[in-house]
């Protein structure tokens, strides 16, 4: 049987994206959509397709008054949490692929989804090469002491830091304690020079014309150095085929998971570097 799924922000950038392969696909029933324009307007001809029988909903509540299994959500930070939280009380499993969420509201998360049974799958990056990425250096972060992050996007990105640089400092705290080499109580000159603390390490966000959107981890050792940059380009397809596997996977899930390499690659822990 198909998917039934709902997207919000389903005319956005990466929403159209993802609900243009739900509408092409047998796998999966979109059953809802949310967006603030072209509310009540046909989600398929809205993405310029066919007619898909189902009306863009300018509320949460109101698309999911159809029975939905997974809500996918590529809305914003400042309605996100409140759909993720409204979903699973409504019984409806969710994908996260919207940034700006902190480790706060990841924990309010997981115990709302563990308190109702239901699983959420959430990551900064849904792309395959930045999952890659990511899990290269969490291993990287296992033999090298010293590292700083670089999160580059495009002047019009509101939320700072990514959601993909977020979710990379904050596990690389649980791989091992990032070393400064002057603390940063110490620095002669503006602290916020040196950048947010994430997790222990330094969070870089240059937003600027020019740039669409990459992430870099830098680590450092006296006479060398290890980079670890991906670059995507100014489509949305990166973003699909991930939140598409999030979408099947998120039925056998119970809580929460964080990031796409958890669901690819087997996971990284402190204890496989003996930190
Ligand atoms: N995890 C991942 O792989 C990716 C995450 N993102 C994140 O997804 C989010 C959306 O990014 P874009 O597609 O570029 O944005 P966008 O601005 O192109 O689209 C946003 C969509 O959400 C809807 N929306 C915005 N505010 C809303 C509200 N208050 N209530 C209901 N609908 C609302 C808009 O109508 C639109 O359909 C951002 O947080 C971005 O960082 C984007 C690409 C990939
Ligand atoms: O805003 C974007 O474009 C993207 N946002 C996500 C993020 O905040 O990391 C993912 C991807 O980088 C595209």
């Amino acid at each position: 049987m198909a998917i039934r799924v709902c997207v919000a922000g389903a005319t956005g950038w990466t929403g159209s994206a993802v609900t243009s392969a739900m509408l092409a696909s047998n796998e999966f029933q979109l059953v809802g959509a949310i967006a603030r324009r072209q509310a009540g307007v046909d989600i398929g001809e809205a993405l310029g397709r066919e007619r898909a029988n189902v009306i863009i909903a300018s509320t949460l509540e109101e698309a999911l008054a159809t029975p939905t299994d997974v809500l996918v959500d590529y809305s914003s930070h400042d309605v996100v949490k409140g759909h993720v939280l409204a979903a699973l009380d409504k019984g409806v499993r969710v994908v996260v692929g919207t940034s700006g969420l902190t480790a706060n509201n990841y924990a309010e998360i997981a115990e709302r989804a563990e308190a109702r049974n239901l699983g959420v799958i959430a990551a900064g990056n849904f792309s395959l090469t930045a999952a890659l990425a990511k899990h290269f250096a969490l291993i990287a972060a296992q033999y090298l002491p010293s590292w700083e992050i670089i999160d580059y996007a495009s002047a019009a990105k509101v939320d700072a830091p990514s959601g993909t640089t977020r979710e990379l400092a904050e596990e690389l705290a649980a791989i091992a304690q990032n070393q400064l080499g002057v603390p940063l109580e110490e620095t002669h000159g503006p602290k916020e020079v040196r950048g947010a603390t994430i997790g222990g390490t330094q969070v870089h966000s240059i937003r600027l014309p020019s740039y669409v959107i990459a992430f870099e981890t830098i680590f450092g050792l006296p006479d060398e150095r290890l980079t670890i940059r991906h670059d995507a380009g100014t489509g949305a397809q990166p973003y699909v085929s991930g939140t598409l596997l999030a979408v099947r996977k998120v039925q056998e899930v119970n809580g929460l998971v964080r990031g796409l390499d958890r669901l690819l690659f087997p996971g990284i822990s402190a204890e496989d570097s003996g930190n």
